[in-house]
């Protein structure tokens, strides 16, 4: 069979030489005349990918090897009698570091502390429900806000007004979607904005427009007391540089780019072609991740527990590195195309493991036993 992929996806190889040929593109130029003879279509998040694209040619599959499914037609697809695939939680872990590194940071910055801010999770599933149970069992206050759970008669959930009302910190963790009742496209409109509490800290790692950027830079104009963390942007790759000055943090869509992420979501995608294939899926990242970037860090005795933590959390992830990077790339570039300086950002992205990766050994006691466990770390 002939595969076409995008040249981002890892372990391309290894896990699909054994199935066919490979054709390896950027994921922004994929086109129609690339598929004429292509039996699969690989993509990650900036393919977009319809019946248009496929029309006439011999793609049955198409997989993306990423959580969000906003840059496929879904229904347009089905209709077509294509089988999609994407990688469901495949990365929600980078996300959850990503968050808890913002938190850490915006805490420092404001001599606030994060574990006694009351979270407010907007979406709570693969990402949202992670991050919710990993700062719940780090003694982190959350409200939770999921219409479409709490329509099926789940309890626990807030409505998001009274999440903005109540709440510190604001997390976005929704699909992009822009009809229906719960369509979360400029989810965080002006209005909705000026509601945020003072001196709240607003985090969007889930899609560009779920909070209107035009909105938010107008607010942030007016309200010097939030602290913004932006890591996906409206019209991305391009990147309004004046908003992404308003902001605490800044970053090119990387909230999910562990390594362990990008690989979960290849094997993912492997595992639903091999299916759809009828085939049985022999190959694992059991025998196929790689050991770069896996590490032990040690603390001397006497280290407070939270500190322990947060040293070992810094270690793992650290956003003030990206945002520097982010923020040394984009602003000599106001004014002009962003793209290319964005995707050369994304695809050139250093290497970075999770915490169940991480050994962290320390002679403390219990305290930061647990807190460690509850950040994934292993002991
Ligand atoms: N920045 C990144 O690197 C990165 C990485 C992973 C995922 N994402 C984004 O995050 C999104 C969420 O990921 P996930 O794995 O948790 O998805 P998911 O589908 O598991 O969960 C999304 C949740 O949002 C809820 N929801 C839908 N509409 C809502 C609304 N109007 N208000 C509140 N809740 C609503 C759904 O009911 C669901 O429980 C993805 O769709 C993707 O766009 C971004
Ligand atoms: O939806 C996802 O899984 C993430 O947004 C993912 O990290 C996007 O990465 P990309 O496909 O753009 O490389």
């Amino acid at each position: 069979m002939h595969i076409v992929a995008d040249e981002n996806i890892p372990l391309l190889d290894a896990f699909f030489a054994p199935l066919g040929r490979i054709t390896r593109l950027a994921g922004r130029q994929i086109s129609h005349q690339d598929l004429t003879d292509a039996d699969a279509l690989l993509v990650r998040s900036v393919t977009r990918v319809d019946p248009q694209l496929l029309a006439g040619t011999p793609v049955r599959f198409v997989g993306t090897c990423t959580i969000g499914t906003d840059h496929l037609d879904l229904p347009g697809l089905a209709a077509a009698g294509v089988t999609v695939a994407s990688a469901p939680g495949c990365n929600a872990r980078g996300v959850v570091e990503y968050v808890l590194s913002c938190l850490l940071t915006l805490s420092e910055r404001t001599g606030q502390d994060w574990r006694a801010r009351r979270v407010g999770i907007v979406g709570v599933g693969e990402v949202g429900g992670r991050l919710a149970h990993t700062l719940t069992a780090l003694g982190v206050e959350c409200l939770l806000c999921d219409p479409p759970r709490a329509a099926l008669g789940e309890a626990g959930f807030a409505p998001l007004d009274q999440l903005l009302t109540e709440c510190d910190v604001i997390s976005c963790h929704v699909p992009l979607t822009r009809t229906g009742a719960d369509a979360t496209w400029h989810l965080l409109d002006a209005g909705r904005l000026v509601a945020l509490r003072p001196g709240a800290w607003l985090i969007n790692s889930s899609r560009g427009p779920v909070i209107d950027n035009h909105a938010l830079k107008a607010v942030l104009a007016q309200r010097p007391d939030l602290q913004v963390a932006l890591d996906v942007w409206e019209q991305e790759p391009q990147v309004d540089c004046a908003l992404l000055q308003r902001c605490a943090l800044g970053t090119p869509h990387i909230a999910g780019y562990s390594l362990d992420g990008k690989l979960r979501g290849t094997e993912q995608i492997y595992r639903a072609l091999c299916a759809s294939l009828g085939q049985s899926a022999p190959l694992s990242l059991d025998s196929l991740a790689p050991e770069a970037g896996r590490a032990q860090l040690q603390f001397a005795a006497g280290t407070p527990a939270q500190w322990l933590l947060e040293r070992s959390l810094r270690q793992v992830y650290d956003v003030r590195d990206d945002d520097a990077r982010f923020r040394a790339a984009m602003l000599p570039l106001a004014g002009q195309s962003t793209a290319q300086a964005f995707d050369a950002l994304r695809k050139g992205y250093p290497l970075r493991r999770e915490c169940p990766e991480v050994e962290v050994r320390h002679s403390e006691g219990e305290d930061a036993a647990a807190l460690l466990a509850a950040a994934g770390f292993r002991r």
